[in-house]
């Protein structure tokens, strides 16, 4: 990554990915200290926002020496990253592994420290402690600019006097390619990208859509052997998104070094991981396959993400004593520690208690408040059991739901899911 910009984050003698079009021609390596001109902030940069540090990234950057290390030989390929970043109340510590080819999604609440993360493997936030290694060389003491590091920014953050072409353009001239050899190699990944016919467009010109793979293109024309999306998706409408969300899953999968995507919409990181790591607190609560996190959530904030009831409890055989108070019956024989979930589409709502239902998994609630979910309602409930519950509106009509209606919801133990906490 480069100095501010995203457009030089190449290493000068980093390999070349096989991303790069076979008709163009390789950048070359920019000489030691090469100057890239002022360009947009960078991931995270809260200056723009007047953010908490109020100080542009280079600076924070800076702080680490700029000098070239030297680079520590690592057979492992990839990314091996410890990454401790120490602030007066925050603490990052997060381990990120990611073999060539990966793409790993950072899931997590506001102030988790995702973005921490991101400037940390860019070079802009300095580490405290850990280690951070691509392709086997250690980068913790290499210059954001002289790191293989591409970003993807959420607004773009294109040149608006360039036209594509020449946003394209300007990370192999920052790394000292000729003008024509640069435009060559930026032609071929608009091409790539299905916009040759927008080369000569300014960003105003290009839908949400054009631009994002304007910046994707800029990035991935740097070959980075790391590539950072910062939130690459959140600046579209929803049906672009949906649109961006497919190619972008495809020019990744395509891609054959390592992406980190920050992101907070749990589908773009369903859809576009292979492993998601969910932060919080800057910390890694659970990593996993996108599956394997749906169905196994182990923190409030994934259940909530996927959108499951979750409780932890106590198991012995079938029934699973919960921290919060009652017991829920499970198919699952297990015992010890457990953490049962279940979505809330499997909660039936009863205004009466139901006289044949059997006293397992009934509880007493309240409805504290309900809202609109795609054509469901969900209704939040408190009381014995707080969980949430969707039924259709003409159910919610029918029982006459409104906040601080009482209700029994029951679930049967074959739509519970028990497993070792
Ligand atoms: N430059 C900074 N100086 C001091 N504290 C900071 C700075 N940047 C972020 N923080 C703090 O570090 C913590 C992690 O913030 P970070 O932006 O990394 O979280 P995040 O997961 O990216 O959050 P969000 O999803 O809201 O962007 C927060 O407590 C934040 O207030």
């Amino acid at each position: 990554m480069t100095n501010p910009h995203p457009a030089t984050d190449e290493a000068a003698d980093s390999p070349g990915p096989s991303v790069t079009p076979s008709h163009a021609p390789a950048p070359p390596a920019a000489p030691d200290g090469a100057q890239s001109p002022p360009g947009p902030p960078a991931p995270g940069d809260k200056s723009r926002t007047g953010g908490a540090d109020g100080n542009p990234p280079p600076a924070e950057g800076r702080r680490h020496p700029a000098t070239h290390a030297h680079p520590r030989p690592d057979p492992a390929p990839g990314l091996d990253a410890h990454l401790v970043v120490d602030r007066t109340a925050f603490r990052l510590d997060v381990t990120l592994t990611a073999a060539p080819g990966d793409v790993l999604a950072l899931l997590g609440p506001n102030g988790a420290g995702k973005t921490t993360a991101l400037r940390a493997l860019a070079g802009l936030t300095p580490l405290t402690a850990g280690h951070l290694r691509l392709d086997g060389t250690s980068l913790e003491h290499t210059p954001p600019e002289s790191r293989p590091v591409g970003v993807v920014f959420q607004d773009y953050l294109l040149f608006p006097h360039l036209s594509a072409l020449d946003n394209v353009a300007f990370g192999p001239r920052c790394r000292g390619a000729g003008k024509a050899e640069a435009r060559a190699l930026a032609a071929a990944w608009l091409d790539r990208m299905g916009l040759s016919e927008h080369a000569a467009s300014k960003p105003r010109h290009l839908s949400g859509g054009q631009a994002q793979r304007v910046a994707l293109a800029r990035a991935l024309a740097t070959h980075p052997r790391l590539l950072l999306l910062d939130e690459p998706l959140a600046a579209l409408d929803a049906r672009t998104r949906l649109e961006v969300r497919a190619q972008l899953r495809r020019h990744l999968a395509a891609f054959d070094a390592v992406s980190v995507l920050v992101t907070h919409d749990p589908l773009d990181a369903m859809v576009l991981a292979d492993r998601l790591v969910v932060v919080e607190d800057g910390r890694v609560v659970q990593e996993g396959t996108p599956a394997d996190i749906a169905r196994h959530p182990r923190t409030d904030y994934i259940a909530q993400l996927v959108g499951l009831n979750l409780y932890r409890g106590q198991a012995t055989g079938h029934t699973v004593r919960l921290d919060a108070g009652p017991s829920i019956t499970t198919t699952e024989e297990l015992s010890g520690p457990v953490f049962v979930a279940f979505p809330p589409s499997a909660v039936t709502l009863f205004r009466d208690r139901p006289s044949g239902a059997s006293a397992r998994n009934l509880w007493r609630c309240e409805v504290a408040g309900l809202e609109t979910h795609g054509d469901q309602i969900r209704a939040d409930l408190t009381g014995e059991l707080p969980l949430a519950a969707d039924l259709t509106t003409v159910a919610a009509a029918e029982l006459d739901l409104h906040p601080g209606a009482p209700v029994w919801a029951t679930v049967k133990a074959t739509q519970t899911h028990a497993y070792p906490a």
